[in-house]
């Protein structure tokens, strides 16, 4: 008996089949959470074969009914995902709003404010300053041991921002202080607040405002004390902590590693000499801010200190080569740091930013950071704003009191993005012959080139 031609045919395209994809989220505890992502493919049989074969449009019908299901049951799902992020379901144009000032923010950019930026001021409002302590203003100009107030102004005008109502939605949800399941170690100068702040936009992230230090001045503190430092966090969030120090401090690779050794790491470098200049340049403030202090007592003693230019400092005169003992220096040595870190960890750990990036595409880097920490893309380009007046991007949030979806930027604080000085063509010349063979070990330990020669 001959077969029927459509049988085997039938058979195999009467499958309604959905492909259904998840993405790992990991929460502040370290727990896996699966989080349903959407229906990909629907593949129903061919309608004009189904139509001359009376048996199979029961299976027609059920597949239509499937799909229906389906799609129902994803709509919803995505509805009620999406409207809890305070995020709308539908975006539009996204790359069209970024740098236009007093639109409306782009829709699929899940804007709040840094969960530790309500202030005492009462009424969950914030206003200027103080969301973060970087780095240094130390005793000496060598010394990393400094704080420096760094804020995250709205600008001139003062703006009450509040944060999102996200939390208030589900009061059930526990918020307290986690462990970090990543930090940012570095390097100094590197971009490393901007990457904080940025990622802080991030709805499934909190971040530490201050830079906590653990791992290099207060492991004596005990590991209850580090927790203590960190914002408190809903069970699906994840915590960030930035220590730019880490990167160079002799003894925290091990300490984190015994920490967590799974931990994921995240290291932001960028070019090397302007590196280098930018931690100059900070000492010097510092150092200058002390000598303002001791000025009274400087001028009575007739003499007012001087820090030298950097070129004096980067180049040792007796040699008149490259002094690599120079803090600043040393610092954008980046192979030799990374491979204390590669001691303990896997490459597959650490990843590794462009700071020359993040100033001028942070989105891309904070896809980047997304993607390594398992979160949904968020952060994207219409998070931002290019701010003339500052040279830099900013980020745009919403402000709920205008309400309307109006936004205001927040930029970092002045003390990011400082003048550099002119360094003497020959100095440069005579760093980037230093530098280059410790970036070609970098490149080749990081699997990849960065544009620095
Ligand atoms: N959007 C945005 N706004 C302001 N600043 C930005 C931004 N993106 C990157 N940068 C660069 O960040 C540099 C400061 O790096 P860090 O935050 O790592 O410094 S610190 O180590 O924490 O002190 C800082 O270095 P300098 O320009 O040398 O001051 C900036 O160039």
């Amino acid at each position: 008996m001959p077969q029927h031609p459509h049988t085997s045919l039938h058979s195999k395209k009467k499958q309604t089949y959905v492909m259904v994809q998840y993405s790992p989220l990991t929460g502040g505890s370290g727990t896996q959470y699966d989080t349903y992502r959407g229906v990909h493919q629907f593949a129903p049989p061919p309608p004009t074969i189904v139509a001359r074969c009376p048996k199979l449009s029961r299976y027609k019908m059920a597949g239509f009914l499937s799909i229906a299901l389906l799609s129902l049951i994803l709509f919803t799902f995505m509805a009620a995902r999406t409207s809890s992020m305070g995020v709308p379901f539908f975006s539009g144009d996204e790359s069209s709003l970024a740098g236009q000032e007093g639109l409306v923010a782009a829709p699929m950019c899940n804007l709040r404010l840094p969960e530790d930026a309500a202030s005492p001021l009462g009424e969950g409002m914030e206003q200027t300053g103080d969301f973060g302590l970087d780095g240094v203003s130390g005793q000496s100009p060598d010394s990393v041991d400094s704080t420096e107030l760094e804020s995250f102004n709205p600008g001139q005008n003062e703006v009450h921002v509040y944060p999102s109502d996200r939390y208030e939605a589900d009061p059930t949800q526990e918020r307290i202080k986690r462990f970090p399941t990543a930090i940012v170690i570095g390097a100094r100068k590197g971009g490393t607040r901007a990457v904080l702040r940025f990622v802080d936009l991030h709805p499934d992230v909190v971040t530490s405002k201050r830079e906590p230090h653990f791992f290099d001045r207060e492991y004596e503190q005990g590991l209850e004390w580090y927790r203590h430092q960190m914002p408190p966090s809903l069970p699906s969030q994840i915590t960030l902590e930035k220590t730019p120090n880490y990167l160079v401090d002799w003894d925290v690779p091990k300490r984190v590693y015994t920490f967590n050794s799974s931990i994921k790491l995240i290291l932001i470098v960028r070019e090397p000499i302007s590196r280098a200049v930018s931690d100059y340049v900070q000492l010097r403030e510092a150092f200058y801010k002390q000598m303002e202090y001791d000025e009274e007592r400087a001028l009575k003693n007739g003499r007012l200190e001087r820090l030298p230019d950097f070129e004096d400092l980067a180049i040792d005169p007796s040699t008149g080569e490259v002094d690599k003992s120079y803090a600043p220096v040393k610092r954008s040595l980046y192979s030799r740091h990374l491979e204390r870190w590669l001691a303990f960890f896997n490459m597959s750990q650490i990843l590794i930013l462009d700071g020359d990036n993040i100033r001028y595409r942070p989105w891309e880097e904070m896809a980047k950071v997304e993607k390594f920490l398992g979160l949904s893309h968020q952060v994207k380009q219409n998070c931002f704003v290019f701010n003339e007046t500052k040279g830099f991007f900013c980020v745009k949030v919403v402000d709920h009191k205008k309400g309307n979806g109006a936004t205001v930027q927040k930029c970092l604080s002045e003390s990011k993005g400082r003048v550099h000085p002119h360094i003497d063509p020959e100095v440069r010349s005579k760093l980037r012959d230093f530098y280059r063979p410790f970036n070609k070990r970098f490149f080749y330990k990081v699997g990849r080139t960065f544009d620095w020669d």
